[in-house]
């Protein structure tokens, strides 16, 4: 998982695991495409196969938002997408800032998927002077000497940081200093913030950098395989491989299995 540092317990409020809390945005996707397609109602099997998920473990993470199904009917998708994004608190606006508008910043500011799922982008800021006032996405980008003014004008409290990795802590004490507790950080660095600020860290290559991972492993496997059975009897003697972590980031966003989770180390 992925995050630079939470301060959150591993339980949230009305007790309902960080797990599980991680897995509700992926059952919320899979209902909103069912509901698109306007189906009535899902079976766990049939939700949990759409969502990547295991379907005791998704019985089980329903059950702590008192969502139970009915036996033989299965889950009312309706019902479910609401229930989901009350406990997400996505049926609320939440205004983001994004800060750094270059290639990434640019390109997530033009990105639909935020609005559709309750995320609106209030403010773009950049320290470039010379981007100051130019629409980016339909936006006109601000000047980062007006950060504090910004936030505290929009009432926003959730930051998307897109700059150069030297300048991101920094940013991300004016950010918290002026209201923000909740930062998606794209930086390739670890941010300090102080308890009561989530971050959030996406790197995607430290994605690419498991797949790498696997990759060599099943190159590893196909080479045995063609060596014959001697050679798949007497496997390497290493106990454990631990799978690549650069830069000092504590985890990724992204999920291997159908449980969503990286293992940080894997089995030989
Ligand atoms: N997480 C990922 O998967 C991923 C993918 C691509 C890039 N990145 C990272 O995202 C960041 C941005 O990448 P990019 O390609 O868009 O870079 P870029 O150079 O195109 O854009 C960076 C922008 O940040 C602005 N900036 C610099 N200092 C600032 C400050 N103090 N306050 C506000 N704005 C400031 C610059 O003016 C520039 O417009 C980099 O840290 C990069 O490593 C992460």
């Amino acid at each position: 998982m992925a995050t630079g540092r939470t301060h959150r317990p591993a339980t949230r409020s009305r007790g309902i695991p960080e797990a599980t809390v991680a897995r509700l945005p992926l059952y919320l996707r899979a209902l909103t495409a069912l509901s698109e397609r306007s189906v009535p109602t899902v079976s766990s099997e049939e939700l949990a196969a759409a969502a990547g998920v295991n379907s005791a473990k998704l019985r089980k993470d329903f059950s702590y938002l008192g969502s139970y199904g009915t036996r033989g009917v299965g889950y009312d998708v309706e019902y479910l997408v609401y229930q989901i994004s009350r406990e997400l608190g996505l049926t609320q606006d939440w205004p983001v800032v994004i800060v750094g508008i270059g290639n990434l910043g640019a390109a997530l500011a033009g990105y639909g998927g935020f609005a559709s799922r309750g995320f609106r982008v209030a403010a773009l800021i950049d320290a470039d002077p010379a981007m100051t006032g130019k629409p980016v996405a339909g936006i006109p980008v601000q000047h980062s000497d007006d950060l504090e003014k910004i936030i505290s004008e929009d009432g926003v409290s959730i930051g998307v940081i897109a700059t150069p990795a030297g300048v991101a802590q920094q940013v991300c004490d004016r950010l918290v200093a002026a209201g923000v507790t909740s930062i998606l950080n794209f930086a390739p660095t670890v941010l300090s913030v102080p308890d009561g600020v989530d971050v959030r860290k996406v790197d995607l290559s430290i994605e690419l950098q498991i797949l790498a991972f696997h990759e060599q492993r099943k190159a590893g496997e196909e080479s045995s395989a063609e060596e014959g059975p001697e050679a798949l009897a007497e496997p390497e003697p290493a106990a454990a491989v631990v799978a690549p972590a650069p830069r000092g980031t504590t985890g990724t966003t992204g999920r291997k299995g159908p449980d969503g989770d990286v293992p940080a180390v894997m089995p030989a």
